[in-house]
């Protein structure tokens, strides 16, 4: 059993480090519905960590919960240790959290370069009338800011769409510059809303290698979530599964795959 502060090497030779997001009892309510229900799961730093279930389950609010969109009734966040206060979500992407959305949140009449930059938004000092009149912290942050928009671009093999305006851009290219986005604000924890849903396997074959690369490149740690349970089984270190609300398997792909609670709920097996 590891300790909060162990870390250890993957098998492919990655190093997972000590707990850096803990999340404790959380509880969510929506009027009467609980989408959330006294779960707790933490993620390691430089990880892979899955949230999957079935419709319904309650992993878009888990995520919203992650990213201060949603602040939980009962349960507390940890973040690197500390106790997280109430947020929102401007505060918690200047933490280094960044993320996609289910329903790419692009703007579709700017080019891909342009939508990237505004990822870096929260590297941006200099205020108005430096940015106006391009003087000295303007310059050089914008010059900076360029540098990182162009190392991603590179990376995830862009270049070619650099110029073009989003809104022309096949539905697979438009997930990818979304994650591009995230990354220019060079985060510590990306979370990812499934980063699969609507594509074809060719686009998922892609996205799982952009995924794995990330990680393996830039260290980032990546919680995603996933209605599909094959897709994410390749590409997690470990898998938090939800149904009703509840967390009903935590583990390894192995151990959840072999969770027999796990095997029901993907089933349909009703509940009592
Ligand atoms: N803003 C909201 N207001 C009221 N109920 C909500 C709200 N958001 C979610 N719910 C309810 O909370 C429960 C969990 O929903 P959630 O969207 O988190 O599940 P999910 O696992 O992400 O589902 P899906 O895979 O379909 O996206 C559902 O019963 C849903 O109807």
């Amino acid at each position: 059993m590891l300790d909060a502060s162990d870390s250890y090497v993957t098998e492919d030779g990655r190093t997972i480090g000590a707990v850096v997001m803990e999340m404790k009892n959380i509880t969510l309510r929506f009027g009467g519905v609980v989408a959330i229900k006294d779960i707790s799961f933490d993620i390691r730093e430089g990880e892979i960590r899955a949230i999957i279930g079935p419709n319904g389950a309650g992993k878009s609010s888990m995520l919203n919960v992650i990213s201060g969109f949603y602040n939980p009734q009962e349960g507390q966040v940890f973040y690197k240790g500390k106790q997280r206060p109430q947020m929102r979500p401007y505060q918690v992407a200047r933490q280094g959290i960044a993320r996609t959305f289910q329903n790419i949140a692009l703007f579709e009449g700017m080019t891909v370069l342009d939508n990237i930059m505004t990822g870096r938004l929260h590297h941006t000092k200099a205020n108005i009338w430096q940015q106006a009149f391009w003087k000295g912290k303007a310059e050089a942050e914008e010059v900076a800011n360029r540098e990182v928009v162009e190392k991603i671009i590179d990376f995830l093999e862009i270049q070619s769409i650099r110029k073009t305006p989003v809104g022309r851009l096949p539905y697979g290219l438009k997930k990818r510059v979304e994650l591009a986005r995230a990354l220019a604000a060079e985060p510590s924890i990306l979370l990812l809303d499934e980063p699969m849903a609507g594509m074809n396997v060719e686009e998922k074959e892609d996205m799982s290698r952009f995924i794995l690369d990330v990680n393996d490149e830039f260290g980032t740690t990546i919680a995603l979530i996933e209605h599909d349970m094959g897709v994410v089984m390749d590409l997690s270190d470990r898998v938090v599964v939800m149904d009703y609300g509840q967390k009903i398997g935590d583990g390894t792909p192995d151990e959840v795959r072999n969770n027999q609670a796990v095997i029901d709920a993907y089933l349909g097996v009703a509940h009592d």
